[in-house]
Order: C-alpha cells, then structure tokens, then sequence
C-alpha cells in the first residue's frame, strides 16, 4: 500500500451526478478536494450527443453493466442494470429528462423527521443549480452551472401524443417541473446548445474546479476509520493500491449501488450480513444497502404508420446519416432530442389524489437491450413513480471487483398490480385515440389479445422493468434504519458523509437526476455550513 503524500480537506468517491456537485462547491468554497472515479473521463462522443445515449446503455467502457438477481414476481428474470462508470456517472449516460418530483415527495420526507428537507427547503437548490433556458421564475432561475432545455423541435408523433392524452381528460402541460406535474406535454433536458451537459460539464470544467484534483481510473476499496472517525479511503488504480488521508471529511457518492457496496466493503453496515460476508465490522449500521426503491415500467410497442420513427434512423443508413449531418451542422433534428419526447402523468385511483403514473412517449421500439427492431415502431410506456416494492442492494463478498447482489422485489404488493394494469390500459387507450391511433398499424407487444387483467399482469412479469431511477439504500432519517442523519452525515461516525440518490427515504415521483443533483447542492452547502 502506497500513501498518497497529497492531503486534501475533501475526498469525494464517484464522480457522479451528485459527487461532481459535492466537488464542484466545496472548491468554489475555497477547500482541497480530491475527486476519485472509477471511470475514465467522458470522452466517448456518444456521451455529448444526446440520442447517442442508446450506444451506452450496454457500454462495459462507461458503465457498470449490473444485472439483478433473479426477480421472483417477474418470472424470474435478471434485469439488466446500466450504472454510469465515468466521468459524470449516470448523468452521462442517461436520457437527460429534468423533472424533479412533486413537492408532496419531499415534504413526504420532512414528515419521516428530515428536518429541511420540504419542498420549499428543497426549491433553492433546485434554483441554485439551474440554469433555465427560458428564463426565471416562480419555479425556475438563470445563471446556474447546469442547463435546462426545451427539445430542439416538436415531433409530430409527440404532439399526437399529447392530443390524445388530452381528448382523455389530461391536461396541457409545458412545465412538469412548475405549478403542477399533471397533464400531458414535452419534457425538458439538461442539455447546452444540443449537446448533452451533465454535472461533469456543468460543474468542473468552470472556475468552480479550480481546486479539485481529479483522478479517474481508481476505485475505491474502503473508507479508513479510526476510533469511530473516518481520516481517509483506499483506493486502487493499474499501477497498484494508495491509502489517502483527508483532513475534515469523506463525503461516499457512489450511487445507490455502489455507496452501500463501499461502506460495506469498509466493514460499515449490517453487522449480520457484514460476518456472513467475512468481513470484520467496523461500525454496525443496520440499514445499508436496504430500503432499495425504483419505478417500474412495462411498454406496449407499436408499428408505425409512418416511417418517422428513431427505428428508422438506425435501419436505414440514409436517415440515420442525414440526421447525423443535420446535427453535425445545426445541432437540430432527432439526433438532438433523447427519443423519450413526452410525458404524461396520471392518477391512476382516486384515493390517490396525485400523479401516480407517468406514461412516456418514446419514439422507438427496441428489445430490453436497446437494440431497435427492423421496423418503424414506437413504444408507449407506463411507469409507476411510487410502487410500494423494497429491495436491497448488498455486497457478495469482500472482493471490491465484484458486482453488488441487487434485488426489487417488483410486483409483490396489490396494490403495485393494480396500478400498472391501470397505467397499461390508459396507455393503449391513448394509442387507440386520434390522432395518436392514425401512427398505429399494429400494437405488437403484448398485442390487443392480452386484455384481462390476469393477461396484462403476465405482460408486466414477462416485460417489466427497472426504469433505472434507484434510489434509498443509504436512506437519511432519524430511526434505527436510517443510514444518514438529515446533515447527511452517517450515523455514528464522525467525518462521514453519504450525498447521492441513495439517500432519497422515499422514491420521488419522477425521474431521480434532478433531485440527485439538488442532494449534491444542498449536501454540500450543508458541509460548507459545517466548516465555517
Ligand atoms: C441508462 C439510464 C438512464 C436514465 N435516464 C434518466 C433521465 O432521463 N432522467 C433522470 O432524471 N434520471 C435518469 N436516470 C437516473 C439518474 O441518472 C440517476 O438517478 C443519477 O445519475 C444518480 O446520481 P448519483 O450521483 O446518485 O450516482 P451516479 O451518477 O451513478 O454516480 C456514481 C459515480 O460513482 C462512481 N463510483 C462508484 N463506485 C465507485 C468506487 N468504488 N470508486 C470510485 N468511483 C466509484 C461511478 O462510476 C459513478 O461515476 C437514468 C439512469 C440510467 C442508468
């Protein structure tokens, strides 16, 4: 074991979505950081343009790669996993959709006893980081490091989309992120002049980086404690194994896979599972890598009627060369959007008095491998944002080279069953009404025979799918199970912090980079706080 002879006053692991924040904002703060990722740096130039993202969703060069153990409510499939390994993290290889929750989610939290954790505790850091292409607001603010845009165009299947929505009741909606999230409308992304701009972009690269030392290529293999304090990690690249110290803190922004994987690696978690595991036990912490929470989709996939899908991109060389010109020369065109062009969220009981689901228009059908199939098509997918399942996510052994052993547990609830039957049926009641119902030549999966309920829920079983927005295996709180307290800082220990989407107690009602990235600002405000 090397030492590192550097000292820093910061060391943050992952270079993530909310580690680049954490990084980013203790520099401008005047502090050394030193930023450990494991991944190399986010040069691939399918990172930047934005459908490019379909090319590394199975990329071992940038990503994670994970699959999950065996699911026993979905047939026993193992659902694929794509996790960010590079700079930038997930929010390099994501579908770049901002939308940040409703404010009942994070109330929801203030409520389990996160004190400042509110929507209108939450609402400035969402403002902090932003900045809103189409200008301030009650809701929205100029001048942030990261860029929030409108799709460069409409698309005339996204805009049958939200009139069909419509004609069944859902609202016009333009902003998911403003005074409400019902209704139907095109989604924003962080992108910066059509090209994509993950926190990486937005938070390094300015003068709030001066200060960082970032080191790519290195993963961490535990966190050092002594006597009940944290004073550095250890880490290993291709040349061999470092031992790092830093003067006030480790701040852990792994993810929600890999956070968990490294505390526990570091002999901090479940004293049971740690013995189990052979690892000796640090810090007896009951709650790591529990509580793992994700949406759940299953699509219905559609022929097209007109040859204006993403599929036809990809299987005519034609298209799909003149559309990359097109964005080459004008950053304009369908290379340009994510292909997930529209939302529509819904209720799908009335108990439930707001948008449990969030049907997605996307312009392509594919298999689970993201690989388009040889026809025009399109899927429509419907997503629930607040099931009731609870996984885990927990090391196999104390080998730090080896996959974390993740489990959802979808499908186990009723009332989980319920809900996406419901989201499947408004979703092919949309496809079934003008003028969405004048693109359908033919729904090819699960097809109009799959009609009971019974039917349906095998579709979900033989299809589903993680919607990739894992959160809550490190969960803040103020019971036995909480990982972090609402400061972030984990419980019993000094000079420890987890800030990532693992924190979340409860899953947001959307997709989880926009708050993952409010984590990061607000954690790191808290930390600057702390250190005054
Ligand atoms: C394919 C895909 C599509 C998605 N689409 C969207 C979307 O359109 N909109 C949206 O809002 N959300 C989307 N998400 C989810 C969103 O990107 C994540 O919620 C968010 O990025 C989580 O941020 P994070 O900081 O918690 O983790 P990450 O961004 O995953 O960052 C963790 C970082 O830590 C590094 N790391 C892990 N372990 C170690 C170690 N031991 N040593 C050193 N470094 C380590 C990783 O390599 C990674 O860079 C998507 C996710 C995926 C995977």
């Amino acid at each position: 074991m090397k030492p590192n002879e550097n000292n820093y006053d910061f060391i943050v692991i992952g270079a993530g979505s909310a580690g680049c924040v954490v990084a980013g904002r203790l520099s401008e703060a005047g502090h050394s950081v030193l930023l450990l990722e494991a991944g190399g740096k986010n040069s691939n130039p399918w990172i930047h343009i934005p459908l490019g993202y379909a090319k590394l969703y199975s990329n071992p060069s940038v990503n994670w790669c994970y699959e999950s153990e065996p699911e026993p409510n979905l047939n026993g499939r193992k659902l694929f996993q794509p996790r960010g390994k590079v700079l930038g993290g997930s929010g390099s290889i994501n579908g770049m959709i901002y939308v940040r929750g409703q404010p009942e989610d994070f109330d929801g939290w203030r409520d389990l006893g996160c004190e400042g954790w509110g929507f209108e505790d939450v609402l400035p850091f969402f403002k902090k980081s932003e900045h809103q292409e189409r200008g301030p607001s009650k809701y929205h603010a100029t001048g942030g490091p990261l860029w929030i845009s409108d799709l460069p165009s409409t698309y005339e299947l996204g805009d049958a989309f939200h009139e069909a929505s419509h004609k069944l009741g859902s609202p016009y909606n333009n902003d998911f992120n403003g005074e409400t999230q019902l209704g139907t409308g095109y989604v924003q992304v962080n992108t910066k002049n059509g090209r994509r701009w993950s926190t990486a972009d937005a938070y390094l690269k300015s003068t709030m980086g001066r200060n960082i030392k970032v080191q790519t290529g290195v993963l961490v293999e535990q966190i050092v404690v002594d006597n009940g304090k944290v004073c550095g990690v250890k880490y290993r690249d291709k040349d061999g194994n470092y031992l790092v110290s830093a003067r006030k803190e480790v701040i852990v922004s792994a993810g929600t896979f890999n956070s968990p994987k490294v505390l526990e690696l570091s002999g901090i978690g479940d004293s049971e599972i740690l013995k189990e595991k052979g690892i000796p036990v640090t810090h007896d912490l009951p709650g790591v890598g529990k509580n793992l929470q994700d949406h759940f989709g299953v699509g219905l996939e559609f022929k097209s009627t007109k040859p204006v899908t993403v599929n036809d991109l990809y299987n005519n060389i034609f298209k799909g060369g003149a559309a990359m010109m097109r964005y080459l020369l004008f950053k304009s065109g369908p290379m340009a959007s994510n292909g997930n062009y529209s939302n529509t969220f819904i209720t799908t009981s009335e108990e439930i008095g707001r948008p449990d689901m969030m049907i997605t228009f996307m312009s392509w059908c594919t298999g689970e491998d993201l690989q388009p199939r040889p026809f025009s098509g399109f899927t429509i997918l419907a997503e629930h944002i607040r099931p009731d399942a609870r996984g885990s996510v927990h090391v196999r052994s104390s080998d730090p080279e080896e996959p974390p052993a993740i489990s959802f547990n979808f499908l186990e609830s009723e009332a989980d069953k319920k809900a996406i039957i419901a989201g499947l049926r408004h979703s092919r009641k949309i496809s079934q009404t003008a003028p969405m119902s004048d693109f359908v030549a033919e729904e090819i999966l699960p097809g109009l025979d799959c009609e009971s309920d019974e039917e349906m829920l095998e579709h979900c079983r033989q299809n589903g799918l993680s919607l990739l927005h894992c959160v809550g295996t490190c969960k803040m709180g103020v019971d036995d199970m909480a990982v972090v307290d609402p400061r972030l800082r984990v419980r019993g220990l000094k000079g420890l912090r987890v800030i990532d989407a693992s924190i979340m107690p409860t899953i947001v009602s959307a997709n989880t980079n926009a708050a993952s990235i409010m984590i990061g600002e607000k954690g790191a405000q808290m930390i600057i706080e702390d250190w005054q």
